[in-house]
């Protein structure tokens, strides 16, 4: 309601051009009824407003979106609790629209990126020996084809991913079964005072998936690449 309020002022005082040139309607101004009248999970009744992160990604797949590729591109905005990316609002509230569906048993496929890759990129795919490698734009975008069951894996041997691009993903895909780490296995923190850059890469996994057998396969010498 304040956050309305809030919304309410900054139109009326005409202050922000770029406020003005948003249809009304397309702004909400009134709380949620549904959320509202859930009861407060109780894994968050002690939970402090310095506890909670978001993570804003407004336009992910930028490169792709330049070429019209509107389909890589999504919207991200990611809740962390406690440093963590948090799974159990994305489970609680099922704010997703998405067909889920198994990944083919008979071949193994990998995404990744499409704008963004290098010589160790490569070398972390083929060490993983897919059927088939689907490379599109985007983080929120991979992780969808791992929740709809057309990939396996998503992996990025780079730094070049932000925390903004991957806590929302995170929170989605771990809530649904799967999982997304570092390229060594092991989950990100998204509190705030963590670095920006996901700087050991990203490896994830649809649902089913076996994670840590998959990570196993990356080589020493890829991994030394990515220090903590
Ligand atoms: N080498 C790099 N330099 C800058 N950004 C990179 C990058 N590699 C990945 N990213 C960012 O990580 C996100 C996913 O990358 P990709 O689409 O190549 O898989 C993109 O977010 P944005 O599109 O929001 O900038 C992209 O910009
Ligand atoms: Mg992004």
């Amino acid at each position: 309601t304040r956050a309305g309020k809030i919304i309410k002022d900054v139109m009326s005082s005409g202050e922000l051009g770029v406020v003005q040139k948003v249809p009304s309607d397309w702004i909400v101004t009134e709380s949620d009824l549904e959320v509202l009248s859930s009861n407060c999970p109780p894994e968050y009744v002690e939970t402090k407003p310095e506890d909670i992160v978001v993570w804003v990604d407004p336009l992910d797949g930028t490169s792709e979106y330049t070429q019209g590729l509107l389909d890589h591109v999504t919207v991200l905005i990611g809740i962390a609790v406690n440093g963590r990316a948090d799974t159990m609002g994305s489970h609680r509230f099922r704010s997703w629209r998405f067909s889920a569906s198994r990944t083919p048993a008979d071949k193994f496929i990998v995404t990744t990126t499409r704008s963004h890759s290098d010589g160790i990129v490569v070398k972390a795919l083929e060490a993983l020996k897919p059927d088939e490698i689907v490379r599109v734009g985007g983080a929120g975008h991979k992780v969808l084809l791992l929740l709809e069951g057309r990939a396996h894996a998503y992996v990025f041997a780079s730094k070049g991913c932000k925390k903004w691009d991957t806590c929302a993903p995170e929170a989605i895909l771990e809530a649904l079964g799967g999982k997304l780490t570092d390229i060594h296995g092991n989950n990100y923190g998204y509190g705030k005072d963590v670095q920006y850059p996901d700087a050991q890469g990203i490896f994830a996994t649809a649902k089913g998936v076996d994670h840590a057998l998959l990570v196993s396969k990356i080589p020493q010498e890829l991994l030394d690449a990515f220090p903590y």
